[in-house]
């Protein structure tokens, strides 16, 4: 018995259990089904991020279901299967998109949440190391991480900065259809573009993820309990009428023995966007037709588990460029340029001391142009400082079929999506992962922002700025200029940067919600879900700084309901 239950080892809830277990009177156990973070040693070197996502031990292995405004492509859609979770196997970009946002969650009913509350608790979640002095080119706010108490997370700029991404950058501040200034995007106003802070440990550039933050820090501690290989398969309930968790059963050998944990205060939900609308669904909380279809028994009828689940897409077209930038597919390809990298990077130097991504813009769209777009009138009255686009540059590309040569893939990605999508069962047990159907481009507006961005990025790459290194769009090609061409192009590569959001939005409980304000399950007590799928509109920058700041103001609202 624990006083905490936290199902999930991941980027929320390590920091739940971390900041719990500072009062060395509560107990925690945290139960994560994947392994411990040491497995893989690629989890710890930035540029080799993108080696620990899809097919790899350390990932869940989720494909969505076929995507009917996507040529009915499926898709991988990694998510951290490790201690840290997908802070263990993300690019490590940390960004927190416009303060507006978080002021339409507020705006929503969600009291305490607004920029001035959780701007906070951003900066609570960091310890920030200004750029070194090679890269004295990069803007930055030091107000925008000041954090007196400290904090175990390291932001810095990492070891190096992609050559791709300076041209890139270079290119959005130059062409005058962007024309992004540089400026810190974590203030709370991100138009411009910036160099990207990212969750590396400036040490010995290593990722710093909740594993290598908040769980190291706490690790020794007596009060809390730590179990890999744990799946959670059922929440367990008293049998009163006034419904209460009690605590958890999980499986540590797949399902053979079923094991029960006792939380004497709460149980925590942080198994993530996809995890966590499973789990409330296989113990009897959500959509009552649903459970009915898997014999549930329903306990609690909450049709918002698993829906409105929001995703930013990223598509663009394919460059080759000269053999100076250097790309995640030469050393990939190449074991003795691989090795070389490896012994750069154990002097603090290198290609792999940085992101495979290392820089973003976000700008937005003229009205004269969301004019003409079916929602474009909901696109213009947000806030000013509310992005619709980001770019950024992957310092990766492939072609179908494979061809010689060396790719790069700027893109962009839309940051308001219309489009929505959901999580569904697939059986009554945690055992078989849930249907991910995230639905990118089903709406018209998406389709057109989409076009619309592809245009500015192919504009950027063409420009002289880019000149020196880009040799020819290997994808789709330049004869792609219609409308319908390019957004068959965009519908042939798009994929996710895996920013899932919403499947238990903070949401009142008519609106489809499944957490109020306080992040407590509607209809029970003792349960809360803090991870990102709590998100009711997503970010306007990426999805893990905005999970971080959820996970510690989440801390604190059980902290304050242990006194009451
Ligand atoms: C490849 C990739 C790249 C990304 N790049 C970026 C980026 O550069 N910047 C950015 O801001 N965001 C990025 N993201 C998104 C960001 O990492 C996530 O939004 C964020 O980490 C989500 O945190 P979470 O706590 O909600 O879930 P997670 O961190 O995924 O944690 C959930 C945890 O719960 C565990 N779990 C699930 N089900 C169970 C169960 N039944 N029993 C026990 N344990 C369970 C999982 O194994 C996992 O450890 C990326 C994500 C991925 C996958």
């Amino acid at each position: 018995q624990y006083d905490y239950v936290v199902v999930g080892g991941g980027t929320a809830g390590l920091v739940v259990a971390s900041r719990l277990t500072e009062n060395p009177d509560i107990s925690v156990l945290v139960l994560e089904a994947g392994h411990n973070d040491t497995i893989d040693f690629n989890v710890t070197v930035p540029g080799l991020d993108l080696t620990v996502t899809a097919g790899t031990i350390v990932d869940w292995n989720y494909t969505t279901a076929p995507q009917p405004f996507m040529l009915n492509r499926t898709i991988a859609y990694p998510r951290g299967y490790v201690l840290g979770g997908s802070s263990s196997t993300n690019f490590m970009a940390y960004t927190r998109g416009a303060g507006a946002t978080y002021d339409a969650w507020e705006a929503l009913g969600n009291v305490g949440w607004g920029w001035s509350t959780v701007y906070n608790y951003f900066k609570k979640s960091t310890h920030f190391t200004p750029p070194n002095a090679n890269q004295s080119e990069v803007v930055f706010d030091p107000e925008a991480y000041e954090n007196p108490s400290g904090s175990p997370l390291e932001i810095s700029y990492g070891g190096y900065i992609e050559p791709i991404s300076i041209y890139f950058s270079e290119g959005l501040a130059n062409t005058s259809i962007t024309g992004l200034k540089e400026v810190d995007i974590n203030t709370g106003n991100p138009l411009g573009q910036t160099y990207l802070p990212l969750t590396v440990d400036p040490t010995h550039d290593t990722r710093s993820s909740s594993a290598a933050s908040f769980l190291a820090v706490a690790a020794n501690r007596p009060n809390l309990h730590v179990i890999t290989s744990a799946l959670a398969t059922r929440v367990l309930f008293s049998n009163s009428t006034n419904l209460t968790a009690t605590g958890v059963e999980y499986t540590t050998d797949n399902g053979t023995t079923l094991l029960t944990v006792n939380a004497s205060r709460e149980v925590v939900l942080s198994a993530g966007a996809f995890g966590s609308p499973q789990l409330l669904m296989v113990s009897g909380i959500g959509p009552a037709d649903e459970l009915s279809q898997f014999d549930i028994p329903v306990l609690v009828d909450l049709p918002g588990v698993g829906q409105n689940l929001t995703d930013h897409l990223f598509f663009g077209p394919i460059y080759q460029v000269t053999d100076n930038i250097t790309t995640y597919n030469q050393f990939n390809a190449n074991e003795t340029l691989f090795l070389e990298y490896m012994m750069q990077y154990k002097n603090n130097q290198g290609e792999l001391s940085g992101a495979i991504s290392s820089m973003s813009g976000y700008q937005r769209i003229p009205d004269d142009v969301l004019a003409t777009f079916p929602e474009g009138a909901e696109l213009s009255a947000l806030d000013a400082s509310w992005p619709h686009v980001q770019y950024e540059v992957i310092a990766s590309g492939a072609t179908t079929p494979p061809t010689p040569g060396n790719f790069v893939s700027p893109g962009a990605v839309i940051l308001y999506p219309f489009s929505k999508g959901y999580v569904s069962l697939v059986s009554n047990s945690t055992k078989d992962k849930a249907i991910v159907q995230p639905n990118w481009l089903q709406s018209e507006t998406d389709r057109q922002v989409a076009i619309w961005a592809f245009r500015q990025v192919r504009e950027v790459m063409l420009s002289e700025t880019l000149a020196p290194v880009v040799i020819a769009e290997a994808f789709p090609g330049l004869d792609a200029q219609s409308d319908a061409e390019i957004l068959e192009a965009i519908q042939t590569v798009a994929h996710p940067i895996y920013q899932a959001t919403g499947t238990c939005g903070m949401r009142n409980r008519e609106e489809a919600g499944v957490v109020d304000a306080e992040l407590r399950v509607y209809g029970v007590n003792g349960l809360r879900v803090v991870d990102a799928s709590i998100t009711p509109i997503i970010p306007s920058g990426n999805t893990m700084a905005p999970t971080y700041m959820i996970a510690e103001k989440g801390a604190d609202l059980i902290k304050a309901a242990q006194s009451s």
